[in-house]
């Protein structure tokens, strides 16, 4: 699995050229461009700025002297190398399950190039078929927006810290996850994204459509592929 996330990720980082603007995203497939990124200024002098997608990002970006920039520094992106949580044929995506989707896709919607990477197990026919749906929701309204998904046919469940606190997971920006099953899978992603931004008190999906231009799929081998949106 991780020599997969490695493959995908170390690859990406190979398309950065210097003088650019790079969004970091967010997860352990991104760890590994971020490894290779810090090579490549140590060895080759690749000269970058990176602009992370989440706290953590930025943390592990620091550690590595990736030097970086806020979005009130940079006017446009030329290109965000992220993960995903599954892929299908025509690059949509379900994205969040590092709770980072609200700032993934405003990077990613101001990127001139998104390079999605992810090992080969992401790829999948269906959307939902593999990964339940992160939507991000103010906490104030979180009872509300519930009610409205279930009536819409998912089945929603409040995201909860990983230690033992029973406190709900709170985004780097203050919200909360509900993570959205879908029995059957989603069966139009586009049209699930236009309707969950109708309910008020929904900050982001992590729908993806229509954002993302390649996709690096890692193997078990420790090969990797570039596929190109058609
Ligand atoms: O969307 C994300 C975080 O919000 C990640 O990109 C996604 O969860 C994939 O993570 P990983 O590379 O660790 O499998």
């Amino acid at each position: 699995m991780s020599e997969s996330k490695r493959a995908a990720g170390r690859r990406a980082a190979e398309f950065i050229e210097s003088g650019q603007t790079v969004g970091l995203g967010t997860g352990s497939t991104v760890f590994f461009t971020l490894e290779r990124l810090a090579e490549r200024i140590r060895d080759e002098g690749l000269e970058i700025r990176g602009v992370p997608t989440s706290i953590d990002t930025e943390t592990k970006s620091r550690g590595f002297g990736i030097p970086l920039a806020t979005l009130d520094e940079v006017e446009k992106i030329d290109v965000t190398v992220d993960g995903a949580d599954e892929i299908d044929g025509a690059f949509q995506m379900i994205k969040g399950g590092g709770g980072a989707l609200l700032r993934e896709k405003v990077v990613a919607s101001l990127s001139d190039r998104v390079v999605i990477v992810v090992g080969a197990d992401k790829v999948v026919e269906r959307l939902g078929s593999t990964f339940d749906l992160p939507v991000e929701v103010v906490p104030f309204a979180r009872a509300v927006v519930h009610r409205r998904i279930e009536a819409m046919g998912g089945q929603p469940a409040l995201r909860m810290r990983k230690d033992d606190s029973s406190a709900a997971y709170l985004t780097d920006n203050g919200n909360e996850i509900l993570d959205v099953h879908h029995a059957d899978g989603i069966a139009d992603a586009a049209a699930l994204e236009r309707a969950l931004h109708e309910i008020p008190g929904v900050v982001e999906s992590g729908l993806f459509i229509g954002l993302a231009h390649a996709m690096v799929v890692g193997e078990a081998d420790g090969s990797a592929s570039v596929h190109e949106r058609g």
